[in-house]
């Protein structure tokens, strides 16, 4: 028999029984459930990552939906598990949903809810956080002075580089890209080179205002490029962040030959997914070439590192904290707990991405809607005319 799993339960009598696999921020996103009838079941157990057995003895026999987390192996065994417990309803608590075999929750018919738009700026101020820390040497020299290693200014002292003026490379300008993209180029007057598969309309009619702007106030005015290939961006970019979503076509973006092509003092930073760079090669790059830096949200065997990685001065790393500001931790546990409800109670799903702050509006209810489920058209889910 499967070892008990511990719980806090809210609203023991409500008709639903909605898991929550971990604990998440605010308290809103637990009210909201309650209040619609159901009986919200929170795993406290002490352990960072749960395994799927301990997800299947969460679910039981008897369970309407699920809320989990990006660290966890979503596929057949759970979504069949789930279907035969009578649940419907899934989401991540989280945008990227690279852990969910979609395919198999959509057989059973179970709704893949995500939580994109509340953690755009949060994730994209971090990747600039990266970028600056990475190319002023924050990290470094901290260490220093904590080491009691500062006797003096000098000259040669952690020089790092300057970005005004120079060149920021996106790939993948979708909406946190461009969020990065906006902060470099308002921040430090960057101009722009990116790749993605889709043209970023927006952006691109974004700089070229700023752009104007500059110039009619004396200054140099920024620009933009829409790179052929991500070789460009990869030859002709100073500071370069990482921003698709994780599937087959972005697994190791960044290998071996497309480091060698990179400007020898360049930054690359990735707040996307571990897995979009080849982090062995990336290891042998950072040691032989002591100038080019980085800094990384996320790492390709999360939570451990590859060899050698913890060694390098020219790595800036931190863990996998890029959409942890409180409002959007908050925000992303209200989005996916209104996801599992929605799709319990058979509402429309939302369909303006740009406005989910409707969601999350303390003040008033949330509309009867289900604000992201990515594989609504499969299951039919009619649009909201809200
Ligand atoms: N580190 C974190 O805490 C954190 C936080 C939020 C999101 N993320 C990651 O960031 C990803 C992006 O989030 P988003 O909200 O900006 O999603 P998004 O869908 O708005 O943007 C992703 C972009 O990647 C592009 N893309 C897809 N395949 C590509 C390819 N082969 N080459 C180039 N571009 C490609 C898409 O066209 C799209 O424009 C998420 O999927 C998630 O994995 C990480
Ligand atoms: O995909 C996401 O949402 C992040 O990785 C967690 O914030």
């Amino acid at each position: 028999m499967a070892k008990p799993i511990s719980i806090e339960v809210w609203n023991p009598n409500g008709k639903y029984r909605v898991i929550s696999t971990k604990s998440m921020p605010g308290t809103r996103w637990i009210k909201l459930l309650t209040d619609q009838d159901c009986r919200v079941e929170i795993c406290t157990e002490n352990k960072t990552i749960l395994s799927v057995d301990d997800i299947l003895a969460l679910i039981g026999d008897k369970c309407d939906g699920v809320i989990g987390q990006l660290t966890e192996d979503w596929g057949e065994v759970l979504f069949s598990a789930l279907r035969r417990a009578g649940g419907t309803a899934f989401s991540n608590m989280a945008v990227g949903y690279n852990n969910v075999d979609v395919n198999a929750a959509t057989k059973y018919g179970i709704g893949v809810g995500n939580t994109p738009g509340v953690l755009t700026e949060t994730t994209a101020e971090l990747a600039a956080s990266l970028s600056l820390a990475a190319s002023r040497r924050i990290v470094e020299a901290d260490q220093f002075m904590r080491a009691g290693l500062y006797d003096g200014w000098l000259p040669h002292l952690f020089v790092g580089n300057l970005l005004k003026g120079q060149t920021v490379g996106v790939i993948g300008a979708g909406r946190i890209g461009s969020a990065y993209a906006r902060m470099m180029i308002e921040g430090f007057k960057m101009n722009l080179i990116y790749y993605d598969l889709y043209q970023a309309t927006r952006l691109e009619k974004f700089v070229t205002a700023y752009g104007q702007f500059l110039k009619a106030n004396g200054e140099q005015p920024v620009t933009w490029k829409r790179a052929a290939t991500m070789e460009d961006v990869l030859r002709e970019a100073d500071v370069i962040s990482l921003h698709p979503v994780l599937d087959k076509t972005t697994y190791h973006l960044i290998n071996k030959e497309r480091l060698a092509i990179m400007k020898k003092e360049a930054i690359l930073v990735n707040a996307s997914r571990g897995p979009v760079i080849d982090e062995v090669a990336l290891v042998e790059h950072l040691k032989v070439n002591p100038m080019f830096r980085v800094g990384l949200d996320v790492f390709e065997d999360e939570p451990y590192m590859k060899p050698g990685l913890a060694d390098q001065k020219n790595a800036v790393v931190v863990p996998h904290i890029a959409s942890a500001s409180k409002w959007t931790r908050e925000g992303m546990a209200t989005l996916a707990a209104l996801n599992v409800l929605g799709k319990i109670k058979g509402y429309p799903i939302w369909t303006d991405l740009n406005r989910v702050d409707v969601f999350l509006d303390e003040n008033s209810p949330p509309p009867a809607a289900c604000p992201s489920i990515v594989n609504a058209k499969q299951l039919g889910i009619s649009a909201s005319k809200l």
